[in-house]
């Protein structure tokens, strides 16, 4: 009723009147309808207080008994409306599996039974070398077991201790009466304990009898059974005969407490005040289950708590659980943003096994335009990644993975058979030479004849998106290219110019601050913003994210970031974007070496940490032998004679300059040149700016562009230009370079 009063009062009482008295003083409330209401709240229900209007089933004053205290659902209906179609109130609803996590999956149940072996193993293995030392106590406390065991048999049969001190006492009171019939009771007791006593000291004789005439083996197994316990017997309660396997918990099992525990520890006001008005503030809308090789809890943080602001607390959680970092992987979980995943492993990440990289196996293929395993997750699920349509930067501190990272993303790209391949190695290690066989081009070094070779390269990527672009231009016109983009049809047809080109640059830092650094800079920019429609794929690795290292034009762009053990929260933010260390996506907790391929992988969804899956060397070759077959097959093998750009544009810059050069002059200008050179060769040279020919002319070194004084109608005039000497120069060097090859 709610004080609404009843205006057909059949007594004839009008309420009315005193209406306002009764709302002002206290709402009366139907504790049985309340508690309905909140039950099942929907129209119709048994219970239900129908006339009551909905709005005032929230402003009830529920009593702490009335309150459920349960988790809130998840992702629940805000208001429940007659008109919501059953379809979605099923799907709103949660249904527990059938049977534990552990058991659905295969992988959880490898993992789990995976475990359980290596404890048994570990056990079986502790003790095995123990043996001997087992051995010989045993040989000690065995006697000594036999008459302890003896003793003690005949004190239990002798019913001596039973009420010993209840007799003491009757003796010291002189209460003789007492004592006699205490007696009485220990004789009655010690009776059939002497029968039983004897018993089994005759059925011990006739076993011994038996074991004495029985076959050999008997006798030693029964030794092997009676020594042991007679041992075990004889052995002082503080010395056992066996070593303990282990000092403490090596695994503490993730519950409620402990993690309750750990999230108020963390020193976050919001938790705490929360915590503290309300124990139940922190809740579990799953129960905590075992989720591959750990468990995983599902926690509800207090209202206004984003899980967000945990995981950037990631130090101070393991502290509190008193476990290693890489042990303990809280992220947000789908749901709301306050619903926290903390995932705690059986183990440290670092001390898990990873699984072979699927793509080891001889059937494993790849298309570019889908995903495949590229890392795993603490859990060791594996993580799908794709090609096509991306750019990717790889950052890492030495020793961090990211070579390995980036070679095994090339590995796949080389099991496409219509991917072309090329690259540069600027460390000059030769960590990708194995995947020579499968790339169109390939540079391997640090000196200046391969950074000028890279940076025509990538000059030549600017020249391959341009020429890419009027071919889409001219399949979107036939109806092949709806979203102006490259298809898998397009990408397969032989003869489109527009297969997938993978071009990558590991340690880029050294192009970038050499003197092609601010031209190839500029020009990669273009070519990440131009070339992800057009099938060019850009891969980038590089130690020094910072932007001397690396144009922030050319970080921004990149739409795909896998950021491994980094110093620190600059060199974080450099490759993963800013905030991504505040929102708790850190790199920084990874070791370099020891934690080699762990980093956060972002773009794909949620950044997430994972570890990029090993392949050394020998299972490099494995698969770039696959990958020469299925290209060989397909015929789009390269011929390792030719590692040339086939639509680069053939010219000798520096002879074509020798034949243009104004006769008699001793310098020119850049836009002299220009001009004759598009004169020479229109097809390659028309158009050419001043600064385009300064650029070109980089890689000679000899050639030096610098300011030539002219005087043009009586008026002396500075422009850029060159030195005919320098020109000569720098073919003669050539040459002699060309000769001695
Ligand atoms: N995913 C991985 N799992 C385990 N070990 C790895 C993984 N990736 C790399 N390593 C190991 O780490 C070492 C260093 O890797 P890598 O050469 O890729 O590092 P880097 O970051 O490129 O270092 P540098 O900048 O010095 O070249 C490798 O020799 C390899 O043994």
């Amino acid at each position: 009723m709610n004080g609404t009063p009843d205006r057909d009062d059949p007594n004839g009482f009008d309420w009315s009147k005193y209406e306002d008295e009764v709302t002002d003083v206290a709402d009366v409330v139907d504790l049985g309808a309340a508690r309905a209401r909140r039950g099942a709240p929907t129209p119709g229900d048994p219970g239900r207080d129908d006339d009551q209007p909905d709005d005032q089933a929230d402003d009830d004053g529920y009593d702490a008994e009335s309150v459920d205290d349960g988790p809130g659902r998840d992702g629940g209906l805000v208001d429940r409306a007659d008109d919501i179609p059953a379809e979605v109130l099923q799907r709103q609803q949660h249904r527990r599996p059938i049977l534990a996590d552990w058991a659905r999956s295969r992988r959880a149940f490898r993992a789990a039974l995976r475990h359980k072996l290596k404890d048994v193993g570990y056990v079986a293995a502790y003790h095995g070398v123990r043996l001997p030392k087992y051995a010989a106590k045993t040989a000690v406390w065995a006697p000594v077991g036999l008459f302890r065991g003896t003793g003690r048999a005949l004190r239990w049969a002798s019913a001596e201790e039973g009420n010993w001190a209840l007799r003491q006492a009757a003796a010291q009171r002189g209460d003789a009466d007492a004592w006699l019939k205490l007696d009485a009771r220990r004789q009655r007791q010690s009776t059939w304990r002497w029968w039983v006593l004897g018993a089994s000291a005759a059925a011990m004789a006739a076993g011994a009898t038996v074991v004495a005439l029985g076959p050999e083996w008997w006798r030693y197994a029964a030794a092997a059974v009676v020594v042991p316990v007679l041992a075990r017997v004889g052995r002082p309660a503080d010395k056992p005969l066996t070593d303990r396997v282990s000092e403490g918990t090596r695994y503490r099992k993730l519950t409620a407490e402990l993690v309750r525990r750990a999230l108020t520890s963390l020193q976050m006001a919001a938790i705490n005040s929360a915590v503290a008005k309300d124990s139940k503030a922190i809740s579990f809308p799953v129960d905590i289950h075992r989720d591959g090789p750990g468990h995983l809890a599902v926690v509800d943080l207090p209202y206004g708590v984003e899980a967000s602001e945990v995981v950037a607390r990631r130090g101070k959680l393991a502290s509190a659980m008193r476990l290693p970092l890489d042990q303990v992987w809280p992220e947000p979980a789908p749901g709301h943003t306050g619903r926290l995943a903390l995932w705690v492993g059986y183990e440290p990440a670092s001390a898990m096994k990873q699984p072979a990289w699927p793509l080891l196996s001889a059937s494993a293929k790849v298309d570019v335009f889908k995903t495949f395993p590229f890392a795993t997750t603490p859990r060791l699920d594996a993580v799908g990644i794709d090609l096509m349509f991306r750019n990717y930067l790889f950052g890492g501190q030495p020793g961090s993975g990211k070579t390995f990272a980036l070679r095994d993303l090339i590995l796949a790209a080389a099991l496409d058979a219509r991917v072309e391949i090329r690259g540069y190695e600027l460390k000059g290690v030769g960590d990708f030479a194995v995947l020579s066989p499968v790339m169109a081009e390939y540079g391997n070094g640090f000196d200046d004849d391969t950074l000028a070779r890279c940076f025509a390269f990538i000059e030549w990527l600017y020249e391959e998106c341009r020429r890419r672009s009027k071919r889409i231009e001219h399949y979107a016109k036939l109806g092949k290219a709806p979203e102006n983009k490259v298809t898998p049809e397009l990408a397969s047809l032989k003869g489109s110019g527009l297969h997938p080109l993978v071009a990558w640059f590991d340690e880029l830092q050294e192009l970038m601050t050499s003197k092609y650094g601010k031209d190839a800079g500029e020009i990669l920019e273009k070519v990440i913003k131009l070339g992800r429609a057009l099938g060019v794929i850009i891969l980038i690795g590089t130690q020094i994210p910072d932007k001397d290292n690396l144009p922030t034009g050319i970080t921004r762009n990149v739409n795909s970031r896998f950021c491994l053990s980094v110093a620190d929260q600059t060199a974080n933010d450099m490759i993963l974007g800013t905030s991504a260390y505040k929102n708790g996506y850190r790199a920084t907790v990874f070791q370099p070496v020891v934690e080699a391929g762990w980093g956060i992988l972002a773009g794909f969804g949620k950044p997430s940490p994972v570890r990029s899956f090993y392949v050394d060397t020998t299972a490099a070759e494995r698969i770039v032998a696959r990958a020469v077959a299925l290209r060989t097959g397909a015929g789009t093998l390269p011929n390792p004679e030719e590692q040339t750009r086939d639509t680069a544009p053939a010219f000798d810059l520096l002879g074509d300059l020798a034949r243009i050069w104004p006769a008699g002059e001793k310098a020119a200008w850049n836009e002299t040149l220009c001009a004759l050179l598009a004169e020479l060769r229109p097809d390659v040279y028309a158009g050419w700016e001043p600064a385009q020919l300064s650029t070109a002319l980089k890689p000679h070194g000899a050639v030096k562009v610098g300011d030539v004084g002219r005087r043009i109608d009586g008026k002396a005039t500075t422009r850029r230009g060159i030195k005919h000497a320098d020109l000569l120069t720098a073919i003669a060097e050539r040459d002699r370079k060309q000769r001695s090859d």
